[in-house]
């Protein structure tokens, strides 16, 4: 495989002086060391208390070890009754490790990290027979988690098998999910080390047991792991971790705050869409922070056309326009960004394990579902345009055809600002919405990020809020085909996938953030207008 060699090269002259006297810094501050022993200390008194608790993923390359044979030994025993179809419940740092795992070894793997009905819908209609949910929540409260565990157990039932035998929880300690696990009597419960947070789960059972069961060499992940680790706690000016977090606290320092993600050839699927979780939700608060911007690769629009308030990273070997290259295999890579990323968050001066932001989102979505007439859209869209209803925000008319709306609302950038395109869509069914992201991104002349909702709110969603106040909101919602309901509970997926996306776009408007949503009344062809729409505009 491409990239087997752990490295970071910084690869602009300029960057790299800049990155250099950050590393002397660090390694004259022990930084490194003090990461190995599980220092709380190194963010500052406010940050202490919750680093106590949040640091032992540091070795997780030994301690996850014991779970290995377990996993295995569930599998063989799930193979032997001809179940081999492995569906995960999950969202943020409980679902994007397993996929990119899965994902890099070709291993199938179900991820569900949505409320669109369409994409559960079509989870359910997998067979049944063969299939084992595994219910992944650290917290053990997640609606999106939780609905889908309703779902699944029903849809189960009435298929005439036993539900409980067919569910697999991995939770923290003492959470409502490990109690309802034991009262219920699912297949097994496996209890995750709770100090360790969501973000910096993949080597825990969060990233291990999904991904173990869907028959990935999970093993082979921590050997990874292992190879590297003591080279990311030596304190050395040759330690990949500081060179990352040096190079990227130098970049922010310097106005470049986002951060440019193309796979460049590493071998690994995807592993932008794990980093954009860990570098956003532990960054992006306070009004500063990095923001991940994952692109198709790096001749794709944000990447060498990158302007000065933007790093270009090659994920993969340098690559022409790249200023950081970061090489290595996954396991590896797991250990050297969370290492970087906790590190740049001492040069930024935040604490990189909370996500303060996340939760006004909730509460507006958890408000929405209580109030069915807000919900139900009593609201008159601003314009409709053929398969388009315009809900303009604050500041802008939503006049003339459906590239104007566009026009006037991209004007409403400031400059060095960025664009996020979010999309509360089936992002298997409606996977074209992801094409807007290049296409925007080269007209707009800014940098462009693209997110399928709710499962951006765990990753990018604390960012959009907390971080850097220069972003607008181009919102996508449609109307499901058909919705679905969620057992014992007074809301349909649909609804929760409505409140969620009116839920968010309430909280940045309400923090002035620039807000315009697009719904598609009917999806393939409000995708196909909405495209020809961004294709008019001049670039
Ligand atoms: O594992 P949980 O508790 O379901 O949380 C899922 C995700 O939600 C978040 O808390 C943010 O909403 C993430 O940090 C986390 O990875």
């Amino acid at each position: 495989m491409a990239g087997e060699q752990t490295s970071v090269t910084i690869e602009d002259a300029a960057l790299d002086t800049a990155a250099s006297a950050l590393i002397d810094e660090l390694v004259a501050g022990s930084v490194a060391s003090k990461l190995g022993a599980q220092d709380p200390t190194l963010w500052g008194a406010d940050a202490e208390s919750e680093a106590a608790i949040r640091l032992s993923w540091t070795t997780l390359h030994k301690s996850s070890r014991p779970l290995i044979g377990e996993i295995e030994a569930l599998r063989t025993d799930l193979r032997s009754e001809g179940i081999d179809r492995i569906v995960l419940a999950g969202m943020g740092g409980s679902s994007l490790a397993p996929e990119v795992i899965t994902g890099t070894e070709s291993v199938a793997l179900t991820v569900l990290d949505t409320t669109d009905p369409g994409q559960v819908a079509d989870a359910l209609a997998g067979d049944l027979e063969r299939t084992v949910l595994v219910v992944s929540s650290k917290s053990g409260t997640t609606v999106e988690t939780d609905s889908h565990r309703r779902i699944f157990a029903k849809a189960f039932a009435d298929a005439g098998i036993d539900a409980a035998s067919r569910i697999v929880v991995v939770t923290d300690p003492g959470s409502p999910l490990a109690e309802l696990g034991e009262s219920e009597g699912y297949r097994k419960v496996f209890l995750a080390d709770p100090n360790v947070g969501g973000r910096y789960s993949a080597l825990t059972a969060f990233g291990l047991v999904p991904a173990g069961l869907a028959g990935a060499d999970v093993a082979r992940l921590l050997d990874q792991a292992a190879v590297v680790a003591d080279s990311l706690t030596a304190d050395s000016v040759e330690n990949p971790a500081l060179r990352l977090a040096a190079a990227l606290g130098a970049a922010h320092a310097g106005g470049a705050e986002k951060v440019v993600l193309a796979d460049t050839g590493s071998g690994i699927a995807g592993l932008g869409d794990w980093a954009e979780q860990l570098i956003a939700e532990s960054t992006g608060k306070h009004g500063i922070g990095l923001l991940p911007v994952v692109v198709e690769d790096s001749a794709a629009p944000g990447f060498r056309d990158a302007g000065a308030d933007a790093t270009p990273v090659a994920v993969g070997p340098a690559d022409f326009g790249a200023k950081i290259a970061v090489t290595g295999p996954l396991g590896a890579q797991f250990l050297l960004w969370e290492s970087a990323v906790a590190i740049a968050g001492r040069l930024l001066g935040i604490d990189p394990f909370n996500q303060p932001d996340v939760e006004a989102a909730k509460k507006a979505a958890r408000s929405l579902l209580d109030d069915p007439a807000a919900l139900s859209g009593s609201a008159e869209p601003s314009a409709v345009i053929g398969a388009v209803e315009v809900f303009a925000g604050a500041g802008t008319t939503a006049e003339g055809a459906l590239a104007d709306v566009l026009r006037e609302f991209l004007g409403t950038a400031p400059e060095h600002g960025y664009l996020a395109v979010q999309a509360y869509l089936d992002r298997l069914d409606d996977a074209s919405a992801a094409l807007l992201r290049p296409e925007l991104a080269k007209r707009a002349g800014l940098e462009t990020t693209f997110g399928w909702g709710p499962r951006f709110l765990h990753s990018t969603g604390q960012y959009h809020k907390g971080g850097h106040p220069n972003g607008i909101f181009l919102q996508i919602t449609g109307t499901p085909e058909h919705d679905l309901e969620v057992p014992e509970r007074p809301y349909t997926l649909g609804q929760l996938q409505r409140a969620q996306a009116l839920g968010d776009g309430q909280v940045l408007a309400d923090a002035g953030r620039p807000v315009l949503r697009l719904h598609l009344t009917d999806r393939a062809a409000g995708l196909s207008e909405l495209m020809r729409a961004v294709q008019e505009l001049t670039s």
